[in-house]
């Protein structure tokens, strides 16, 4: 019997996040291995015209759910959707399901967040720092609380490249931070915000190291552990391989270059691709929550859920399999074929991008133009090509996190547990989990059948042959002009067509003597 899966059996369990990508799989397992849990209460918004109940009606219905409803039937009862806002004041949570909160959470597990990079420094700390401080201030009123997990990410320190089990301080304190953004206006909050962030690369890693420091400043009277997650990817065994449902770290980019539009990305081949299955973040969640509120840590325990110091994976090799998964299994419609590559210094990078993104985003929008429609690829280009400016620095720079934590937790856990909830990413075989990554992007997030495969490849075909007449028309008429305008080119062509006039003839009558 597996001492954790016990541990949240009669348990009520908070979890903010829920409708993220992390939190869904982490109800998921909750209610797979103990589906005798008490309840599970959910801070959810109403969002894209959908109630609170209609967006847990969803999820529920959705795949990744089946199995759980086999095996806990009764699971929709068991799940609390509480109307909250978690950019307001006391998250909007009425006075009746504050008092419930309050008077019977056992555990809270909080995954909210924004995770955009480029998001407002006002809306980014009201999310990640103020909503984990009144969070903390909740917390501290649950007479019932054993532990409080927050979910944090190994990137919140990545201005260094060493990064230890501990909180590292931000230059200012974030009480004065969320003070002034109370009282500053926008545009002031615009020209402080690079002297705030510093050499981290954007405001989410920065308000992610706020939250860190909050949670620490709170964490006197509770019961608290962190977990910091390098990139989440797709699942890798739970409950079942390759779920993914949104376009954040490596997702969006695997379609951008599956679809053919994404050509070339500015990375470092050799630099660890720190990737973690959001299963294993999960189970690693799960297991420092049995941890934390059995074994009382006198302080706070930092968890990386990482894998390159344990089995590591460089970019070269993720590039290859998902181009070798490319060709298995192509994406519907592509824009062009699946050819990526990795440019390594600024100078190719912005060739690159003139010459397979924007030039080819250009000439297609002209032929729409020319045939009645609407222009649409140069702005879908201009959008990729600032997100991969966003994500080059995470794919330039390799970070060692220490992890004797999560092998202290590993070696704490009996052997049944090791298995139900394994975090052990030695275990983890990258070039299948990758090949199931990019199967599960065109499942799940591009909603593909496989029955369209054929005609996936034969649409490649076509895109080659294209490919090959256009460059040949191009090669033709760059030197039709050369010829028009350069004597040296002119002399260059009558040279090379009386050497070929004289083969011919040469061979011709070799032939006609040996006759
Ligand atoms: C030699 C060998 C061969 C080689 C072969 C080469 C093979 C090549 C194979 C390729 C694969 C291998 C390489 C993998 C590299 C992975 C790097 C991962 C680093 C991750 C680091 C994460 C570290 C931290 C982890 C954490 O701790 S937290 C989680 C991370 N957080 C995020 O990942 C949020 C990022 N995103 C945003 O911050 C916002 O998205 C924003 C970008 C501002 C846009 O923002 P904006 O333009 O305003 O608008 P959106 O509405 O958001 O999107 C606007 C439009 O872009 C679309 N789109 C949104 N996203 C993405 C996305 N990703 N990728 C692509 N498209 C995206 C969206 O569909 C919409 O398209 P549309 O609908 O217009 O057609
Ligand atoms: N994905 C990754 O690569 C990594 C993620 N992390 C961390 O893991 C955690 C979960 O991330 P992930 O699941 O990927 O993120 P998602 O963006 O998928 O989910 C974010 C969750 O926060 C909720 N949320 C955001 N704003 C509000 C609000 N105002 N009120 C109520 N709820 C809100 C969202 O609700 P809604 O559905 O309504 O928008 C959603 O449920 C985060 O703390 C993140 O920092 C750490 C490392 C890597």
């Amino acid at each position: 019997m597996s001492m954790i899966a016990a541990f949240y059996s009669g348990k009520s369990i908070l979890i903010t996040g829920a409708t993220g990508f992390m939190g869904k799989v982490l109800m998921e397992k909750l209610f797979r291995t103990s589906p005798d849990l008490k309840v599970i209460y959910i801070l959810v918004r109403p969002k894209a015209g959908q109630t609170t109940q209609q967006r847990v009606f969803q999820i529920l219905n959705s795949k990744l759910f089946e199995k759980v409803k086999e095996i806990c039937p009764n699971v929709h009862e068991k799940i609390r959707a509480i109307y909250a806002d978690l950019n307001q004041n006391d998250f909007a949570i009425s006075k009746e399901d504050m008092q419930e909160l309050l008077s019977c959470t056992n555990i809270v597990f909080h995954c909210a967040a924004t995770v955009r990079f480029d998001d407002h420094l006002r809306h980014a700390v009201q999310l990640n720092v103020t909503a984990t401080q009144q969070l903390l201030l909740m917390a501290s009123q649950m007479p019932k609380l054993e532990a409080f997990i927050h979910i944090s990410t190994a990137f919140s320190n990545c201005n260094l490249t060493h990064i230890d089990e501990v909180i590292y301080p931000c230059s200012v304190e974030p009480k004065k931070i969320i003070d002034s953004m109370e009282w500053l206006d926008d545009a002031i909050i615009d020209e402080i915000t690079p002297k705030l962030i510093g050499d981290r690369p954007n405001i989410y890693t920065y308000t992610k190291a706020l939250g860190e420091m909050v949670v620490q400043q709170e964490s006197e009277n509770l019961n608290i552990a962190i977990i910091r997650p390098s990139i989440v990817g797709a699942t890798w065994q739970e409950p079942f391989p390759g779920w993914v449902d949104n376009l954040n770290g490596p997702s969006g980019l695997i379609i951008a270059a599956g679809k053919g539009f994404l050509r070339s990305i500015r990375a470092t081949p050799m630099a660890v691709a720190d990737l973690i299955p959001v299963d294993t973040v999960v189970n690693l969640t799960l297991a420092v929550g049995w941890y934390t509120a059995v074994h009382r840590p006198k302080s706070t325990l930092i968890y990386h859920c990482t894998s390159g110091n344990l089995n590591p994976c460089n970019w070269r090799e993720m590039g290859f399999q998902v181009l070798a998964t490319f060709e298995k299994v192509p994406f519907e419609r592509a824009f062009r074929r699946p050819n990526a590559d990795f440019t390594t210094n600024t100078i190719t990078s912005q060739y690159w991008n003139a010459v397979s993104h924007r030039a080819p985003a250009i000439i297609y929008d002209f032929y729409l133009r020319l045939t009645g429609r609407k222009p649409r690829m140069t702005k879908v280009m201009n959008r990729l090509l600032k997100t991969v400016s966003m994500l080059e620095y995470f794919v330039n720079r390799s970070w060692e996190w220490s992890t004797y934590n999560t092998e202290m937790l590993m070696s704490e856990l009996s052997p049944e547990d090791q298995r139900v909830f394994n975090f052990d990413v030695r275990q983890l075989n990258w070039l299948e989990y990758i090949e199931n990554y990019v199967l599960g992007v065109k499942k799940y997030l591009l909603k593909e059948d496989m029955a369209g495969i054929p005609e996936a490849k034969q649409h490649l075909k076509r895109l080659r042959n294209i490919h090959y007449l256009f460059n040949t028309a191009l090669l033709l008429i760059a030197w039709r002009l050369l010829i028009a305008r350069s004597q040296m080119a002119r002399n260059v062509w009558f040279f090379i067509v009386s050497f070929c006039y004289k083969f011919l003839s040469y061979f011709r009558a070799s032939s006609t003597l040996k006759v």
